[in-house]
């Protein structure tokens, strides 16, 4: 069945999770990896349970069997990860899901058949060896799937579904071993059945969304698999960006994993038992969600760059916290905020790789960060516990006090350390805007003003990177509003009055050469209020159509973002030049900035300027949408002319002026 809505013309904000859910394809991705992850910590549960049976009555055989299956759930990833990662970019993508799902299935039903702990082991090794294909496989889909503006949320949904189906499948396992107690062993086989069901109805799912299909290359030739591997690990490595979150990805998981290493040993020390330490469990995880969930809207107006790495540094000083405040009241708040940050950073983490990564590379990337994330993990499990056990419990005697000070907590403080030195590197690798202070930024991330919106007349601008198709949608615009009987006026920034000529001739001119960026911040908005006052105000004010092709975004984004300036001093320099008249309706034309600049041959100054710069003057653009998405229309500028022009008109139409 058709799309029945237009998930690039849905107004909804674009943290609104049930706008993602509205997209079709994504949706049903979605409830194919719920069900998968549903099956897979169902899994978990069954086959450490089946382990411990099979492994008999002897506790130390019992728990060999129960470590042996979690230990063999995370080697194939530090093995396995760059050829996954190499299948998942080489394979159509959706039947390497379906597949994949198949095949989980088969091997969960031969478990109980078998019925051996040899098999259990060597099932569960190959039953992850698919899981690690089937991951980024899904990964690299989504951003494909969903329009760019909704892949944080799209991710949201995602991390969520994964991490939360583990209480749901824990609700499930229990009550299915509780209501067939009195079948036994079959509890668990009943349980391993259940989850290989769910792995059938996620094929059943993902066969529906044809628009998943293979990665796309530049050029149709089929690398080796030691070339792609070669080729993904120079990527990872010689990207910056990338390197900085894969760094800083690790960085989160290895504090999140300390807690869990150490959380035992921490209650312990401060007397709190096992309520205490499922309290401590729960507060990192309900953070984790927290932040997955609400870090992004809170702070819908910072770079999501930064946001990654405050983050980050964010979990080193809870770490750190949690380490040195020795009350379990406190300790459980602290523990709330340090998943709140991990989460943040996660969350972040994944739509940056979403966005930044090419399609072609995009599965080999996601499974360096899984098979990264694993190793991490598996390093951090095992050394966090020996170091807390070779540093033991102390007591210190200072001025007459005792003062104890116990392994679990100085191995938090070591890794709170580290946790703080990644997200300083993570940052150092990825700040998109140098030279801007971090405070002020979050401090313009939450005090916006509402802006005056013009009451007669409609007005209208049109923005986007050098080359997004602007002037043509804007031309093809006015000739279908003279159609409809409106009377319009198309102008422009700058240069739309004879000041603003003037101005235009000074800031484009490359012979004008490097100016000091205030000096150009100030050229513009000064044509900006002459236009607004002596051209768009009186115009709207006689009921026309205003187009401008260009206006205060573009200052936001080139000024604000493109150069070292201070967002918010642009904003209100240019709030204050136009009298915070804005828009009714921003048309973004979105296009990565190489395949703009491509579409002409001549540069002017600014055209002239760095990849880098155009790259922060789009992501500006987007993240001014994504802000404020009820004023906004997001387009992909890549499709043809007479698609976009359509898909302007369809969001006009509903709000023209009357015409008598
Ligand atoms: N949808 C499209 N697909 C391919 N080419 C296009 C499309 N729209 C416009 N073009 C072409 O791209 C070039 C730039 O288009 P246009 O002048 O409309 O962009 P612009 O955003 O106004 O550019 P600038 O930022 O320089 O003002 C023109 O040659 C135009 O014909
Ligand atoms: C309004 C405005 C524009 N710019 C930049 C953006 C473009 O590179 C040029 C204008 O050229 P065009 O061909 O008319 O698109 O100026 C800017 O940096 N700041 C602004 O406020």
């Amino acid at each position: 069945m058709p799309e029945v809505h237009d998930p690039l013309t849905d107004p909804a904000p674009a943290h609104d999770l049930r706008a993602v859910l509205r997209i079709r394809a994504f949706r049903r991705l979605w409830i194919a990896f719920g069900l998968s992850s549903l099956g897979d910590w169902i899994g978990l549960l069954a086959l450490t349970a089946m382990a411990k049976s099979l492994a008999g009555d002897d506790y130390q055989a019992a728990n060999f069997a129960i470590g042996g299956v979690l230990f063999l759930r995370v080697l194939p990833a530090l093995v396995m990860g760059p050829v996954a990662g190499w299948v998942a970019d080489r394979l159509d993508r959706r039947w390497t899901m379906i597949l994949g799902d198949l095949i989980r299935a088969a091997f969960f039903v031969s478990i109980p058949i078998v019925g051996t702990l040899t098999w259990v082991l060597v099932a569960t090794v190959l039953i992850e060896i698919v899981s690690l294909v089937w991951g980024p496989a899904k990964d690299a889909s989504v951003p494909n799937l969903v329009p760019r503006h909704r892949l944080e949320a799209a991710n949201q949904l995602s991390l969520i579904t994964t991490y939360g189906t583990a209480l749901p499948a824990a609700v499930i396992f229990t009550a299915i071993t509780l209501v067939s107690r009195w079948a036994g062993d079959f509890a668990i086989d009943l349980a391993v059945y259940v989850n290989a069901a769910t792995f059938v109805v996620s094929a059943l799912a993902i066969v529906s969304v044809a628009e998943i299909g293979r990665a796309v290359h530049d050029h149709e030739e089929h690398p080796t698999l030691w070339r792609t591997m070669v080729e993904g690990w120079s990527y990872v490595t010689s990207t910056p960006l990338v390197r900085g979150l894969v760094v800083g990805i690790s960085g989160a998981f290895a504090a999140g994993a300390v807690v869990i290493g150490l959380g035992r040993t921490y209650v312990e020390d401060l007397k709190a038992g096992d309520p205490g330490y499922g309290v401590l469990f729960g507060a990192v995880f309900g953070g984790l969600a927290l932040g997955m969930g609400f870090a992004p809207r809170l702070f819908s107006g910072l770079s999501r760059r930064r946001l990654f790495a405050a983050g980050l540094v964010g979990s080193g000083i809870c770490l750190a916290a949690l380490a040195l405040i020795q009350q379990i009241e406190i300790a459980t708040m602290i523990a709330i905020l340090l998943g709140f940050c991990a989460g943040a950073s996660w969350v972040c983490g994944y739509t940056l790789l979403g966005l930044e990564v090419p399609d072609a590379v995009r599965g080999r990337t996601f499974a360096f960060v899984q098979s990264a994330v694993r190793t991490v993990l598996a390093v951090t499990l095992a050394i966090a516990p020996f170091a807390a056990g070779a540093i033991g419990r102390n007591t210190w005697t200072i001025g007459g006090r005792s003062v104890s000070y116990n392994g679990a907590a100085t191995t938090m403080l070591i890794a709170a350390v580290l946790a703080g030195v990644i997200g300083v590197i993570a940052w150092r690798q990825m700040d998109d805007r140098p030279g801007v202070p971090f405070w002020r930024d979050v401090r313009r991330s939450f005090g916006k003003t509402p802006g005056v919106y013009p009451t007669t007349g409609l007005f209208i601008a049109m923005e986007g990177g050098d080359g997004a198709g602007k002037s043509t949608q804007s031309a093809l615009l006015v000739e279908w509003l003279k159609e409809q009987g409106q009377q319009v006026l198309l102008t422009r920034e700058p240069g739309a009055t004879e000041l603003g000529k003037t101005l235009r001739g000074i800031v484009l001119d490359p012979a004008t050469g490097d100016i000091s960026h205030r000096a150009e911040a100030l050229l513009y908005a000064a044509d900006k209020a002459e236009h607004v006052d002596s051209v768009i105000k009186p115009a709207l004010k006689a009921g026309a159509v205003v187009i401008t092709d260009r206006y205060v975004d573009s200052a936001l984004a080139y000024q604000g973002s493109g150069r070292d300036l201070d967002l918010s001093d642009v904003e209100r320099v240019n709030r204050w030049a136009t009298d915070d008249l804005r828009p009714n309706l921003t048309i973004l034309l979105d296009l990565p900035p190489k395949s703009g600049l491509d579409r002409f041959a001549g540069r002017d100054r600014i055209e002239a300027q760095s990849h880098d710069f155009h790259v922060r003057v789009r992501n500006a653009f987007l993240e001014l949408a994504a802000a404020e998405p009820q004023h906004y229309l997001i387009l992909d500028a890549t499709q043809d002319r007479e698609e976009l022009a359509a898909q302007i008109r369809a969001r006009l139409q509903p709000m023209l002026p009357k015409v008598n």
